[in-house]
């Protein structure tokens, strides 16, 4: 892919997303986490990027959301998808949902969806999503303790390429094997001439090294399963509880086995023999230390408890040869001394926990010549030092080999394992989401034929999902518009709220997700045009600049959705009424779909050259001095005002508390005033009620 030719990308961001290990793959899966880890992006930046190249895998020219109010329609309902994610790359990943206008895109978010609604979000799955990040990349491995060696100039540069976390050396022969065996643990010999020959020290002669690394630095792949050791096995149990099937190349049992022998510091854990190693190297100088106290009290006790007899004339040969108290130990306390020092050895033989061969080292730390105090002999004590620590790494490179091995295979299976929790955390949010706001696929109408294209929208029992109220406590509404639509309706009857819902519902069905309510069909729509109340009147400057926006639109063609809420209070009602009834025509004539909030909505039918349908949101009544409403919309139907609402109940119980009484007092009054009539209180009421019909 020419990472270029992505909208957005320019020649910089391109060899920043070059720098990614599969930039292709990313771009294809929409893993904004992944992108965001190129030099200089940012999460935004990653974001709009993806979306730029699916835009650009599917031709869309972007644009779907073509006013302010339609962005924030967008960001409010993914802000509903991102807060019911658990991972970061999730709540990164719905960003790449938009409104197209491309069919195929549409479909494809669809078929994720549709699977997506199916799953069960459970707690424990949403607890285990919690320890799932992205695998990350270990560190540089370095191991000091084994390094390659060669004769030959070109293998030493190749080997440094293929292995750089050990040392290559350069050798002339066997000697310079040797000398090198001395400084390292272990030296591996890449030259085939050193079959055979033999150096003390472990040399191993491996002319196949190069081709297979992990033996050699089975620190490599350990490093990987180290480092992600923690999200690799809470993916595992993301899997386990949410019962879904592991990838096909993951063995999740082996590799949960494989994770339990590993530390996070790339060692291998739950090995008795290496713990045992372990310890006597670190305990080795604390244990020689007690043994050493062990004797020296031991004997110290023996001596004090002694009665020594010696004759004059042995005493004065001792003296004058000027021989120490160490001959006279010899001679008269032997058996004291070698107690002393068998219980010091088995001290130290049991301290260390000491296998047979390594006891009959650690035994030459306390010599059997007798002296007081009894001291170790520092070069038996370093022998024993090296021979455990040399046990120890055998043990450990061993115990990595293995692993390693065992492990080798998981590491592509890791990765997709890994790869599905994260992905199914983007549909658990889907799926929360959809529960939430009682949400059905919507149906598309694709056809091509006008009948069709002109479907405009329809919706069953729709709920806004941007109303603060619980979801119990939103009136379901039905609404359904083809072509351009006056709404008319009583203050405060949800008519904004509409608008919201109407919105919401064609932008989640372009993102390809499932929409607020039990029924949903419509049209593909090329754009959305939302426009939301203006606070106020506009001075001349601002209204003359939002007339040219409606220009603009009213050029704006068939594909065009427009939701445009009481324009009216951008200028004087009369004129208002007139710039409406304008764009309506011009919106009609060119096939948009278009519902336009109004107050003014008879008036305007009035002015507008064509028959535009009236909606009205209906007050069906009041109850407690608060206006009860029917929340959908009747459908060619001029809803009553508020106003003209109270006159009516005024009316009506004026009129019921005296209407005969009322036309005897006017008889009376017209008789005593002279014949001049005048207007009771039901009169004023149903003449003014006459005045708004
Ligand atoms: N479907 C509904 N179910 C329950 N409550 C609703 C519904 N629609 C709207 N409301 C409530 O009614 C209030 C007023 O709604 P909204 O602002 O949409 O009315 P409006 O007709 O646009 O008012 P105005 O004529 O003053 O602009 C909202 O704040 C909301 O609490």
């Amino acid at each position: 892919m020419d990472l270029e030719s992505i909208p957005g990308v320019g020649e910089k961001t391109a060899r920043a997303l070059s720098e990614l290990d599969d930039p292709e793959r990313a771009l294809r899966a929409g893993d904004v986490a992944a992108l965001a880890t190129a030099p200089g992006i940012s999460q935004g930046r990653a974001a709009r990027i993806a979306r730029g190249a699916i835009r650009h895998d599917h031709d869309d020219p972007g644009g779907f959301l073509a006013t302010d109010r339609a962005r924030e329609i967008y960001r409010e309902v993914l802000s509903l998808l991102t807060e019911r994610t658990v991972t970061d790359y999730a709540a990164q990943r719905v960003e790449t949902f938009y409104p197209s206008s491309q069919r195929s895109r549409i479909e494809q978010v669809q078929t994720f969806a549709r699977e997506a609604i199916t799953r069960e979000p459970s707690r424990a799955v949403l607890d285990a999503l919690t320890g799932v990040e992205p695998l990350a990349t270990p560190g540089d491995v370095r191991v000091r303790e084994r390094c390659l060696a060669t004769t030959d100039a070109e293998r030493y540069a190749a080997a440094r390429e293929a292995i750089p976390e050990l040392s290559v050396e350069i050798v002339e022969d066997a000697q310079g094997l040797a000398e090198l065996a001395r400084g390292y643990s272990t030296v591996i010999a890449l030259d085939e001439s050193f079959t055979g020959v033999t150096v003390e020290g472990d040399v191993q002669v491996r002319p196949d090294a190069l081709d297979h690394p992990a033996e050699i630095v089975p620190e490599r792949p350990l490093s990987f399963f180290a480092r992600n050791r923690d999200r690799i096995t809470a993916a595992i149990a993301v899997h386990r509880a949410a019962d879904i099937d592991p990838p096909s190349d993951c063995d999740i049992d082996a590799l949960e086995d494989g994770l339990s022998r590993l530390e996070a510091d790339g060692t291998v854990a739950g090995d008795d023999e290496l713990d045992r190693l372990t310890v006597a190297v670190d305990d080795l100088d604390a244990a020689v230390g007690t043994a050493e106290t062990v004797a020296n009290d031991h004997l110290r006790e023996a001596i004090r408890k002694e009665d020594v007899t010696i004759e004059g004339s042995d005493l004065l040969s001792l003296v004058e040869r000027g021989a120490g108290v160490d001959s006279l130990l010899s001679r008269e306390l032997a058996d004291e001394f070698a107690a002393a020092v068998a219980a010091a050895r088995e001290h130290l033989i049991d301290a260390l926990d000491l296998d047979s061969g390594e006891a009959e080292v650690a035994r030459r730390i306390f010599g059997d010549e007798p002296t007081f105090p009894v001291e170790r002999d520092e070069d038996a004590t370093a022998r024993l030092r090296e021979d455990l620590t040399a046990a120890k790494e055998r043990r450990a490179g061993k115990l990595k080999r293995d692993l390693a091995a065992d492990l080798a295979d998981q590491r592509a299976g890791a990765r997709d394992l890994v790869r599905n929790a994260l992905e199914l955390d983007v549909e658990l949010a889907v799926a929360r989401f959809a529960d939430e706001f009682g949400c059905t696929m919507p149906e598309f109408v694709w056809g091509a034929d006008s009948a069709d294209t002109r479907a405009g929208f329809g919706i069953e029992a729709g709920r806004s999902p941007l109303l603060d109220e619980p979801l119990a406590d939103i009136d379901p509404v039905d609404y359904d518009v083809s072509g351009v639509t006056l709404l008319s309706g009583v203050n405060s009857g949800g008519k904004t709220s509409l608008l919201d819902l109407v919105a919401s519902v064609v932008v989640l069905a372009h993102m390809g997700l499932p929409v607020p309510a039990e029924h949903a069909r419509l049209r593909r729509f090329d754009d959305l045009h939302y426009h939301a109340k203006t606070q106020g009147t506009l001075d001349a400057g601002a209204f003359e600049s939002t007339v040219r926006e409606f220009a603009d639109l009213a050029q704006g063609g068939e594909g065009s959705l427009v939701l445009v809420d009481e324009l009216e209070s951008i200028t004087e009602p009369g004129a208002s009424a007139k710039i409406i009834a304008g764009i309506l025509e011009a919106l009609a004539a060119n096939g948009a779909t278009a519902v336009f909030v109004s107050h003014l909505a008879d008036e305007i039918r009035e002015m507008a050259g064509f028959d535009v349908t009236v909606d009205g949101i209906e007050a069906v009544g009041l109850v407690d001095g608060e206006l009860e409403v029917n929340r959908s919309p009747v459908k060619d139907h001029l809803a009553r005002s508020t106003p003209e609402l109270i006159v009516e109940k005024l009316a009506t119980e004026a009129g019921a508390a005296g209407a005969d009484a009322a036309s005897a007092t006017a008889a009376e009054s017209a008789r005593t005033n002279g014949g001049t009539e005048t207007v009771s209180e039901p009169q004023f009421y149903t003449r003014l009620l006459e005045k708004f019909e």
